[in-house]
């Protein structure tokens, strides 16, 4: 039987397996839901970037947010990168996990004053802009601490990334960036203002890209925004090309990250920019295949037009399926020999909308585990407590050992902080 997604997930005498350990014995150990992840898939996706940027000034800043807990920055961090946060809140978790302040860049487009504050006093590598008003508000703020900030503008390329409507960020319609035509005076007023200092441009076109051309389409319009904006007398020092690359969850065939930046870097040399450090934010493409979400079959439940294969996840555990209609490829942690049944595979929430796979093949018994694949990006970071549902414990499985890296959330923890009001 052949597996989407990670070679680090596979059979072995009919048990299913992440990176050599058997799911049902930690489902056994630390109960479900639960996330797994093999911090050796973490690291062998991280080393086609390393590999392709070697020998030249670079810095890959993992984008925590498609799974920021401690002991994943940790891993990063150790293999020396940096991060990109969109948050006080981030911030904090890359200091909590021994993260360098200096290698992050903090994007986003609504920081607050308190934020960027605090990211001045830690020393942060670089704000990533993505608006006029907001060089004017980082300005005064630095000016208020008696700092410069140093700043690089997402420009918005105005390209088609190709994916999800929801999770593309590069075009004109989107939130994100400063629009191209705005670009240059964007530059010149950033270079005029007392808290300011440039020193690089930055783009991010989406999410779950799986072509280079958009990439590549990018790269021309961010070059040709790099030559007007020196050509006005502001010097830019790195490209910070953004993240966005995709996994596969079923069939896709993203491109390697090697293969990738290689093109990328061609380009860069042969416009003349090779001088220039480069900068990428990779999120789901180091982590997404890293990872599994470990669940319970609660009810097999028959139906005259579906089948429903009711499970102890959720839609709070994994909002992708719901929010995205997102493909989540499935198995059995245990195979049976079985006729396999055609299921829903349905969490405990009163919403219709809570399904985590749709029209599955599934020879199953009430008892037996199902992992969801490819769950390591934006599974947990998404995670919420609605119904009152504490959210899932997470394993990480680090050099053939399982550590417990977050405790499953209890009832008391999800009020905590709530009062009640004074009785008369
Ligand atoms: C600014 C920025 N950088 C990097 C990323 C990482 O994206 P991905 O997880 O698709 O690599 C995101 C999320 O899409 C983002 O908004
Ligand atoms: N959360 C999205 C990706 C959004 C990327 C965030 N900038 C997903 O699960 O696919």
């Amino acid at each position: 039987m052949t597996l989407p997604g990670s070679p680090f997930v596979a059979y072995r005498d009919a048990a299913l397996h992440l990176d050599g350990v058997p799911l049902d014995a930690l489902a056994d150990r630390f109960g479900t839901p639960l996330y797994v992840y093999s911090q050796a898939a973490m690291l062998a996706a991280l080393a086609p970037y390393q590999r392709a940027l070697a020998g030249r000034k670079h810095l890959v800043c993992y984008a925590m947010k498609a799974n920021s807990n401690l002991a994943v920055l940790q891993t990063f961090a150790q293999a020396g990168c940096g991060f990109d946060i969109v948050s006080g809140g981030e911030l904090e978790r890359v200091l909590a996990a021994g993260g360098d302040a200096g290698k992050v860049v903090f994007s986003g487009v609504g920081k607050t004053r308190g934020e960027m504050r605090r990211a001045l006093a830690a020393g942060v590598r670089c704000f990533n802009v993505e608006s006029e008003a907001e060089l004017e508000v980082l300005s005064e703020v630095a000016v208020s601490l008696g700092r410069r900030a140093p700043v690089s503008l997402r420009v918005n390329p105005d390209v088609d990334a190709k994916t999800h409507p929801y999770i593309s960020t590069g075009l004109k319609g989107n939130k994100f960036g400063i629009a191209h035509d705005r670009a240059v005076a964007a530059y010149r007023r950033a270079a005029a203002l007392p808290g300011l200092e440039v020193v690089g441009i930055d783009c991010h076109i989406g999410s779950q890209i799986t072509q280079t051309s958009p990439y590549l389409d990018a790269l021309e319009r961010v070059l040709d925004l790099v030559e007007e904006v020196e050509a006005a007398g502001v010097p830019i020092h790195h490209l910070d090309l953004g993240g966005g690359l995709g996994i596969r969850y079923t069939d896709e065939e993203p491109p390697g990250a090697d293969a990738m930046i290689a093109q990328l870097l061609a380009r860069i040399e042969a416009r003349g920019h090779g001088h220039r450090e480069v900068i990428f934010e990779p999120g789901r493409s180091l982590v997404g295949n890293a990872g599994v979400l470990v669940t319970e079959v609660l009810y097999l439940k028959p139906g005259a037009q579906r089948n429903f294969c009711i499970v102890d996840a959720a839609m709070n555990d994994l909002m992708r399926p719901a929010m995205y209609e997102a493909y989540m490829a499935t198995a059995a942690c245990r195979l049976r020999d079985e006729a396999p049944v055609r299921y829903d595979v349905v969490g405990p929430v009163c919403e219709s909308g809570d399904w985590l796979a749709r029209d599955r093949d599934l020879a199953v018994r009430q008892g037996d585990r199902l992992a969801i694949l490819s769950a390591g990006a934006y599974g947990m970071s998404m995670a919420s407590n609605y119904n009152t549902r504490g959210r899932p414990a997470e394993v990480m499985i680090a050099d053939g050992q399982a550590h417990l890296i977050r405790e499953r959330e209890t009832p008391a923890e999800l009020f905590r902080g709530e009062r009640l009001l004074p009785t008369p």
